[in-house]
């Protein structure tokens, strides 16, 4: 692999389905090392730009790079080796009963080691170092303590914590992290965050872009980020350049101030988006 080539270089990427077009011309280019956000409202394609970048999903048009193969050209089964998706989504691929496809009656530790052959089930036996490095992980990301619980029993955020255990395993060189603070309430999503940290902090450092509507989720050492909006990359740059009033109004489609606060931003809805979100008609008495 061309280790200074882009960990992702997408060229007016379309996708489609069911005859509705979900990506419009997606242009993205994300340097290895760098950690990135994806900020976009519900329903911009933002899932579903994850999706093509794991080869779940086909490009319909334009070109992707993922760690220099070629999207459609390429092995996924040997480049899914390198990237690793952690989604918020309980049951990938709609089944019931699993936490992004694992069995729930799976212990955390046979969890975290399927993230070796990034399977959904322990296939082989594997040497007692990865035992070791999987129970530290689950020590690290605080469960070391619910080693006989299913995984399915674990809290939201525990579960959202073993998934990135699970995703670190093997040290991925691609993380992509689908909404993985959705649900969580401010503690878990700060635990959440503070584990990814801790993660990164453990060495072979990925590079990592995470998915989100919510800016609060941003960490403070983030790079790039990338505003995304009715299937397409609206702006990029880094967070001292994108996250402005004018283009974060423009992204979410709501008037909005941008509050920065210790290296992390949060966003202020001011009280006349509530009326331009109204028909004229619906603002009797407001
Ligand atoms: N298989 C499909 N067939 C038709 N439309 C689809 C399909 N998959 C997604 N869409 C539509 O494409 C749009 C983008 O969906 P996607 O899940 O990628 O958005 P998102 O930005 O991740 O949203 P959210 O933040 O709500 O998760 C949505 O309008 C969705 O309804």
């Amino acid at each position: 692999m061309n280790r200074s080539a882009p960990a992702i270089e997408a060229r007016d990427v379309r996708v489609t389905a069911h005859g509705h077009t979900i990506l419009d011309g997606v242009n993205l280019s994300l340097q290895r090392g760098e950690t990135a956000v994806l900020l976009g409202p519900n329903g911009c394609g933002k899932t579903t730009l994850a999706r093509v970048l794991m080869g779940y999903q086909p490009v319909r048009s334009g070109t992707l790079h993922v760690l220099d193969k070629t999207i459609g050209a390429t092995n996924l089964h040997e480049l899914r080796q390198h990237v690793r998706l952690v989604s918020s989504t309980t049951a990938l691929g709609g089944q019931s009963g699993t936490l992004n496809g694992l069995e729930t009656r799976m212990r955390p530790l046979a969890a975290v080691l399927t993230g070796i052959d990034g399977s959904l089930m322990l296939t082989r036996n594997l040497p007692s170092q990865d035992e070791d490095r999987a129970m530290h992980l689950l020590r690290v990301v605080g469960l070391g303590h619910r080693e006989t619980s299913a995984i399915g029993t674990l809290s939201t955020g525990e579960q959202r914590r073993l998934l990135l255990a699970r995703a670190m395993i093997r040290p991925p060189e691609l993380l992509l992290l689908d909404e993985a603070a959705a649900g969580l309430d401010v503690a878990g999503r700060e635990q959440m965050l503070l584990t990814l940290r801790l993660l990164m902090a453990a060495g072979d450092r990925p590079t990592v872009l995470m998915i989100t509507h919510h800016v609060e989720e941003m960490p403070p050492d983030t790079d790039r980020v990338f505003l995304m909006n009715s299937g397409r990359i609206l702006r990029s740059g880094t967070p001292a350049q994108v996250m402005t009033p004018e283009l974060l109004t423009e992204t979410f489609g709501c008037r909005v101030y941008v509050r920065k606060a210790s290296g992390r931003y949060t966003l202020e809805v001011l009280p006349e988006a509530w009326l331009d979100l109204l028909p004229e008609t619906d603002r009797i008495g407001l």
